[in-house]
């Protein structure tokens, strides 16, 4: 029988069929989809219509739900609950206002309460020792490139490593790893791939083609913890999360789910990724997220001969860490092994594992492990951790 994880996905691709004829797009690029739920089979779908809305349009739009999501294998029933964008705000404010009540106990100066967001409290992913966010502010600066390499960097110190796709605008994790497998479920649990002795899970395993989807918040947010909570991640000592560039819904549902235990933040020297890199520094600042430094990619190239030629200029990215009060991990070359095995599914730090830009990257995940020990030093840390909150769950 299908999962409810495949389920889901195929139900925002179907979604994504339905046209809303008043707005000349489909319901999910019009940001009509509050939510939709998965259980055994059962879709819950939250529609959202403005107030006044005509009744027959109304209808029709759930007839077309109706019929788009029905067609898809596994789906046991589908319910559609149609709502207005006041009843939503009604709905949170209550939320806010319930916790709001349950908080006053905290010292509030007088002050008025600040509203409560209706997401539930983070809580520590089970069976991992500790979480690490790789983020940019700019897209294709290398992030995927540098959280794939710092991911097996740090198995080759003898940590076990997961790995995380969130990337909701290019998921690239299948590409740099040369997976395109579906996951499976036991007891109830998502099963990780295994790719270079990695577990990986993707947003991309939930893609049926390489369209990129415009998800709005609640989606990613509901997906984000589901990746989070329902794949079996016990055991490990590290789980590395490919984030999307900037800063927006990931990385707010990211840091309400579970406590980050830090970022990294990858940029090229270039003017413009460092501004961004500000950028997206700050956000992790306000998101209370500890930033373990900045990995400069792509900072020069090395001809075979040896000779170096710094493209971006040099020292830009050293200089803004130091702005940002922060540090420069590592910098990472341009090397066209780098591409070349990004594109054959075989990165670096396995296909050339002597080369200056794999030390690169041993380097960086050191600089990791250094900011953020498992207890144990690894190797099993993560596993014994696993078993114990397990236990206690
Ligand atoms: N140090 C490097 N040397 C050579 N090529 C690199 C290097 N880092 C990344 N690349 C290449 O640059 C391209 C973009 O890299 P990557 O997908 O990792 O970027 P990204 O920041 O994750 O992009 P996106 O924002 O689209 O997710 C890939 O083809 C990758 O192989």
């Amino acid at each position: 029988m299908k999962d409810d994880f495949s389920i889901k996905g195929e139900v925002i691709s179907a979604l994504e069929t339905v046209e809303d004829s008043a707005k000349n797009k489909n319901i999910i690029d019009a940001h009509m989809v509050e939510q939709v739920d998965v259980d055994s089979g059962v879709v819950d779908i939250t529609l959202v219509v403005e107030q006044g809305r005509d009744r027959n349009e109304r209808f029709a739009l759930e007839d077309a739900i109706y019929d788009a999501v029905e067609a898809i294998a596994g789906v046991q029933e589908v319910k559609v609950k149609t709502t207005t964008p006041k009843a939503i705000e009604r709905e949170q404010n209550a939320d806010s206002s319930a916790g709001s009540k349950a908080a006053s106990a905290a010292p509030s100066g007088g002050a008025k309460a600040p509203k409560q967001p209706s997401v539930p409290q983070a809580e520590p992913v089970q069976g991992v020792g500790k979480v690490i966010a790789v983020a940019s502010g700019k897209g294709g600066v290398g992030k995927s490139t540098v959280a794939v390499n710092l991911a097996l960097a740090l198995k080759e110190k003898g940590h076990r490593v997961g790995l995380l796709d969130i990337d909701i605008y290019g998921p690239s994790l299948p590409t740099l790893l040369g997976i395109m497998d579906r996951p499976s479920v036991a007891d109830r649990r998502i099963v990780p791939l295994q790719a270079h002795g990695l577990r990986i899970m993707s947003l991309g395993f939930l893609m049926e083609d390489d369209t990129p989807v415009i998800w709005r918040g609640p989606i990613v947010t509901g997906i984000i913890r589901q990746f989070l909570r329902d794949v079996d991640w016990s055991g490990l000592d590290y789980l590395v999360v490919d984030m999307p560039p900037g800063t927006g819904d990931a990385q707010l549902a990211l840091a309400q789910t579970v406590p980050v235990d830090g970022a990294v933040v990858v940029t090229t020297p270039s003017e413009l990724a460092l501004i961004d890199a500000a950028r997206g520094f700050e956000m992790f600042r306000t998101l209370n997220i500890d930033v373990l430094g900045v990995v400069e990619n792509m900072s020069k190239f090395i001809t075979p001969d040896g000779e170096e030629f710094f493209i971006f200029g040099e020292g830009s990215v050293e200089k803004e860490a130091e702005r940002l009060n922060t540090e420069l991990l590592a910098s990472i070359p341009l090397d066209p092994a780098v591409r070349k095995g990004g594109d054959e599914g075989s990165p670096v730090v396995v296909s050339a594992p002597d080369s200056e830009t794999s030390k690169a990257f041993l380097e960086l995940a050191e600089s990791v492990i250094e900011r953020q020990p498992v207890e144990g030093g690894g190797d099993g840390d993560g596993k014994k951790k696993g078993l114990f909150s397990f236990l206690k769950g």
